[in-house]
């Protein structure tokens, strides 16, 4: 198949790069732009160097349409709300990585982006791109909307719980964690060096606009779930993401029950890995990968469960998830392209 990427010069982009350079059924990668027209790739990247060649092309609907099947938004909010609709309807499928397309009442997005929604009428046609839980209506899309990093470990960190309604629903609290990769490639006064080395911040107390995107799809799981408390921090590393996120049982569990229930559930899901009785995932163990990892712990004396989930927030939080859509999408296997060992050390 022959893919474009527009944003392909950001971190999600490069990550793309990588990724479908050893996807067996990716011909062809075209390069688009906002800014760069006719810069090679390799000035932005020196290490794609051997590997990819070409000139970053303009953004041009029409050659678009030609040139490729699929058009992956690595993008900043605002720019999928003005193409993927044009793009879609001119024949190629739409992957967007970006929270455009997640929030189903624009309202809802207007009050937590700050800035406008995409029209309702798009965000209807999108379908979110979770694979663990929305696999049937991935296969028919043709615009995906991918999942915010926070809130894909957060979400396959909580699903099982949730769906079986295990746990007291106004007791969530999810406390996430993240390297700075996550904020993309331009520089930042929050996140450059001197900010960040030696440093842990919290930040966007209450106010990050993944909330509405986790409390959306809680509520479509089980729609007693209210509100939740969600608060991001920034970690000095560059890829990972940890959600640690606390729970109150309905009732008394046994370590056993905690984890078949979520084997159970997670049985078939090849990016889904569930540790052992007292073995919980670090970042670096995904690192570079799109596994999803999940630590489990039930507490006797408070009756609270902790959950850990990490994940790679440019590969499975990002661009490997988007990569998994694709692939569903088109009727590949589902890990093609995608079978990476973590990094480690
Ligand atoms: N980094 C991460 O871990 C994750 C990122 N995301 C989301 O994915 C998207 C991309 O993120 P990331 O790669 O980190 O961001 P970056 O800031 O690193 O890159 C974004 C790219 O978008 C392009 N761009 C900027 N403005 C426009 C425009 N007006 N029209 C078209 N293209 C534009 C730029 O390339 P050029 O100037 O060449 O056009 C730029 O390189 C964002 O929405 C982000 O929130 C989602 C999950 C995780
Ligand atoms: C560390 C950091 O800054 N992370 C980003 C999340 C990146 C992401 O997933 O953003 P989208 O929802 O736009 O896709 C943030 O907190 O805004």
């Amino acid at each position: 198949m022959r893919v474009g990427i527009i944003g392909a010069t950001g971190y999600g982009g490069a990550e793309l790069l990588r990724l479908l350079h050893q996807h067996p059924h990716v011909q062809e990668v075209v390069l688009y732009t906002s800014s760069k027209e006719g810069m090679n790739i390799q000035e932005s990247y020196p290490h794609v160097s051997g590997i990819y060649e070409q000139n970053l092309q303009s953004i041009d609907l029409t050659s678009i349409k030609t040139e490729v099947d699929t058009v992956f938004l690595a993008t900043p909010p605002g720019v999928s709300a003005e193409f993927s609709g044009a793009i879609a309807e001119a024949g190629p499928q739409v992957i967007d990585l970006s929270g455009d397309l997640r929030i189903r009442d624009p309202k809802v997005y207007e009050e937590w982006y700050k800035r406008q929604s995409a029209p309702a009428s798009l965000i209807d046609k999108a379908v979110y791109g979770l694979p663990e839980w929305n696999r049937e209506e991935i296969k028919h899309a043709r615009i995906i909307s991918n999942p915010g990093c926070y809130p894909t470990a957060t979400l396959l960190g909580l699903a099982p719980l949730v769906k079986s309604q295990l746990i007291d629903v106004e007791s969530i609290i999810i406390d996430a964690k993240s390297g700075t990769s996550g904020a993309g490639r331009s520089p930042s006064a929050i996140t450059h060096f001197s900010e960040m080395n030696e440093n842990f911040k919290i930040y966007q107390i209450n106010q990050h606009k993944h909330i509405p995107e986790i409390e959306q799809i809680l509520k479509e799981w089980d729609e007693l779930i209210p509100n939740v408390t969600f608060q991001p921090h920034l970690v000095p590393m560059v890829r990972g993401i940890m959600a640690t996120i606390y729970v109150k049982a309905k009732k008394k569990l046994s370590e056993k029950e905690l984890r078949d229930l979520y084997k159970g559930m997670y049985a078939n899901e090849g990016f889904v890995r569930i540790r052992e009785e007292g073995q919980y995932p670090a970042t670096k163990e995904v690192y570079g990968s799109n596994y999803c990892d999940i630590g489990l712990s039930y507490d006797v004396r408070t009756g609270r469960i902790t959950i850990v989930s990490v994940i790679d927030n440019v590969v499975k939080g990002a661009s490997g998830q988007a990569i998994q859509n694709f692939n569903i999408m088109n009727g590949f296997e589902e890990n093609t392209g995608l079978q990476l060992v973590p990094m480690y050390p």
